[in-house]
């Protein structure tokens, strides 16, 4: 148990680097668009390991934007791996390609927030990746529901852990449970350590720092068969990527405004970005070090960080939009920030009154509006020292595949 620093194990060559352990070419590809069905088989090498193929784990959200990435990413990179079980309320059919392979997929329809389906789906596992999360900062949902599935589903899967003997929990929190806060303080370059008046009113931040608060104050807990459980929180900032909805929402109203957008930001406020591939690479490194690092790693929260650039929310999605033919126009916010803020209340009005007709729900509103105008960016080398994270993909690598996806995303859509 937490023989930390060691990295003798097995599984413990992969904390040098990413190079040490890849077997094949990085994950790649999703939404079912052709360009990147090539890299939906990434398994043959894995058959070729000497290891045995011992562990079963489960993603939670695993067919989600971050949750399919977690997937194909532990295919390609978990040699130890012997079950991956996909639990969605909503299962995409590309899961079925995933059945051909090496590694027994098993999809599994079900609901967070019923505690029995997570306990069945837990069962057996060795650890758990919880990726599944309503990410509403829109006025889609509920603040109810937001709480129901963020809150109480992350407590079922801490229970199910407890009940089943599961004894490492990977969970997927997120930069919101810092910040920004409420009172729009820039938190510039920071650390897991720096000093930060986490306030929030929103549903969706608060629910995530609730989740997270459980999860941590699992971690030691004692699992069917008495030894403690294992728990740990990565923050990621703003995630991009292939499969970005909001990305996908930027691209498609630009193009409705003839190739333009109208920048909003000033270009002075940064923004965190990372990567998809990225992120979910260090979700699969956390989940194998937990075991080998318990007494360093457990409880521990983790930003994900790459080295995407600083930039404004508009100016970092114009590296993929760009070269896809759009344009921000202006070097400063076309509008007076008391003008967008009304424009933001406005949209809250008209949601409230057109609900009981249509969902309207914009992406501009008080609270998006604060969040893409507030400095928010982390500056850490937390997860390299405990657990030997580097990204996977540099940020060249990263812009060629985002853009090469929303040029599909093109493609597809004419
Ligand atoms: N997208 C982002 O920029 C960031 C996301 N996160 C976190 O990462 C996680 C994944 O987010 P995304 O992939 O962006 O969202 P997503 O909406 O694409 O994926 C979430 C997945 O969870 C599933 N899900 C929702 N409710 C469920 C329920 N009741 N039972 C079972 N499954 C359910 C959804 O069907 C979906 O497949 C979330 O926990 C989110 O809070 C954290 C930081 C940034
Ligand atoms: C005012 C608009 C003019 O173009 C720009 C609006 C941009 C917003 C939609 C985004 C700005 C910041 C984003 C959030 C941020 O990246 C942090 C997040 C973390 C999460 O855990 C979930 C997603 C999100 C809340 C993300 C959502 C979109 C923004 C608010």
């Amino acid at each position: 148990m937490g023989r930390e620093g060691g990295g003798a194990s097995g599984r413990g060559p992969c904390v040098a680097g990413p190079g040490a352990c890849r077997r094949q070419p990085p994950v790649a590809g999703l939404g079912g668009l052709g360009p990147w069905l090539q890299c939906l088989f990434p398994q043959p090498g894995m058959a070729d390991s000497a290891q045995a193929q011992k562990l079963v784990y489960l993603v939670t959200g695993g067919c989600g934007f971050l949750g399919e990435h977690v997937v194909r990413m532990l295919l390609q990179q978990e040699p130890q791996l012997r079950e991956l079980r996909i639990f969605d309320l909503h299962l995409g059919p590309w899961l079925e390609e995933l059945k051909t392979g090496p590694v027994q997929v098993t999809a599994i329809q079900g609901d967070v927030t019923q505690a029995h389906e997570v306990a069945a789906a837990v069962a057996g596992a060795h650890v758990v990746i919880h990726t599944a999360g309503l990410v509403d900062v829109f006025g889609k949902t509920s603040p109810e529901t937001i709480h129901e599935v963020n809150v109480q589903g992350t407590r079922n899967v801490i229970e199910a852990c407890v009940q089943t003997g599961t004894r490492f929990l990977v969970y997927t929190s997120s930069m919101e449970v810092v910040g920004p806060n409420i009172k729009g303080q820039p938190f510039y370059r920071g650390n897991e350590n720096t000093p930060y008046e986490a306030v929030h009113r929103h549903p969706y931040p608060c629910s995530k720092a609730l989740a997270e608060q459980l999860v941590l104050e699992a971690n030691g807990r004692k699992v069917l068969g008495g030894l403690p459980l294992v728990t740990c929180a990565l923050r990621p900032t703003g995630i991009y990527g292939e499969g970005h909805q909001i990305m996908r929402d930027f691209y498609h109203q630009g193009l409705r405004l003839g190739g333009r957008l109208f920048r909003a930001i000033p270009a002075s406020v940064e923004h965190g970005r990372v990567y998809v591939g990225n992120v979910a690479w260090m979700h699969v490194l956390v989940a194998r070090e937990l075991e080998h690092r318990a007494a360093l790693m457990g409880g521990q929260v983790y930003f994900c960080y790459d080295n995407s650039p600083y930039k404004s929310y508009e100016d970092f999605n114009m590296e993929f939009l760009g070269p896809c033919g759009l344009r921000l126009v202006g070097t400063r916010p076309l509008l007076p920030y008391w003008l967008l803020l009304f424009l933001a209340a406005l949209n809250v009005l008209l949601q409230w009154l057109l609900r009981p007709l249509l969902l309207y729900a914009p992406l501009l509103n008080p609270y998006t509006l604060a969040m893409a105008n507030t400095t928010f960016t982390v500056s850490t080398d937390k997860a390299r020292r405990h657990f030997g994270y580097e990204p996977l993909f540099s940020w060249e690598e990263s812009r060629t595949r985002t853009i090469r996806w929303v040029q599909a995303v093109e493609g597809s859509a004419q």
